[in-house]
């Protein structure tokens, strides 16, 4: 049986005396969509920022395709979809621009882009529905199109495993359908994705699977057993209720979304790379 795309055992973060995850234990099959739910500071950042081995675990490992962290950031393996509050969209860079930084782990040194780069783009722009968009500013787009272009940043990295941070925040029911077909797709080419989102009424609609964090992870399953009423009223305080008015089903939280399908992949750069590239929803 091949390895988990995604596996955390017993990982324990601390922030000083302020211990953000508790012995987190979560394994995720290859060519899965699986939510990551939780409240404001239960520790989904932090997850993230472990499984990209950003943030050193004190106890615990996590491995990505049965390697380390570091492993998947050098190959490209992993690909991150940031908030839009991490990202500085006034950045001059065009929507081409972004998706080609997701090559810059297959260039050389002069960072001079190949025929088979620029073909890599052109067939991320055009998976993500953004073809006809490669030329404009990246602070020009809707959130939903400046999400996809870090999808689009990703999927030309090559990346395997994405972790998309609020994808769907600040984005409208238009856009958030495309960001839905764009990850489907990209499930169904065996691609892993980790989503993180408030928005808990999307999460039966496009996820295979959820996991409910509170700084250990408190249920893994199907939406239909992670999202009951009982857990969501324990976790959120509330209870779903997926009707037709537009709060429902968001969990009390916020959203974003940021750059560099590598971003994730320096850690070094994560914050600044992220601000000077921006990008966000679809
Ligand atoms: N750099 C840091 N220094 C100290 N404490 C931190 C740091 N980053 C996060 N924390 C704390 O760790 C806990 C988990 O934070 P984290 O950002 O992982 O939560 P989150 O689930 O992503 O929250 P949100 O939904 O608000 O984004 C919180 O109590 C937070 O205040």
């Amino acid at each position: 049986m091949s390895a988990p795309a995604i596996e955390v055992s017993g990982v324990t973060v601390r922030y000083g005396d302020v211990v953000a995850l508790d012995g987190a234990t979560l394994a995720l099959a290859p060519g899965r969509i699986c939510a990551l739910l939780g409240t404001n500071g239960s520790g989904k950042s932090t997850l993230f920022k472990t499984v990209l081995g950003l943030v050193a675990a004190e106890r615990g490992r996590v491995r990505i395709h049965g390697g380390t962290p570091e492993a998947a950031r050098r190959s490209g393996t992993i690909g991150y979809v940031p908030q839009s509050e991490q990202v500085d969209w006034s950045f001059p860079v065009r929507v081409a621009d972004v998706v080609m930084m997701g090559r810059y782990g297959h260039m050389g040194i002069g960072r001079s882009p190949r025929r088979a780069d620029r073909e890599a783009v052109a067939r991320a722009l055009e998976r993500t529905g953004l073809s006809g968009l490669a030329d404009r500013q990246i602070g020009a787009l809707s959130g939903g199109q400046r999400k996809r272009a870090f999808v689009a940043r990703g999927i030309a990295q090559g990346a395997d495993v994405f972790l998309l941070d609020e994808p769907f925040a600040g984005v409208d029911k238009r856009s958030e359908a495309t960001i839905v077909d764009v990850l489907r797709g990209m499930r169904d080419d065996g691609r892993t994705l980790l989503v993180s989102t408030h928005d808990l009424a999307t999460v039966p609609r496009f996820c295979d699977e959820a996991v409910l964090l509170q700084r250990r992870v408190v249920a893994q399953g199907t939406p239909d057993e992670v999202l009951t009423p009982a857990r969501l009223m324990e976790a959120f305080g509330m209870a779903p209720d997926p009707g037709p008015d537009p709060g429902a089903g968001r969990a009390p939280g916020r959203g974003g979304a940021g750059p560099d399908g590598r971003a994730a992949a320096e850690p070094e750069h994560a914050g600044h790379t992220a601000e000077a590239r921006g990008g966000e929803g679809a």
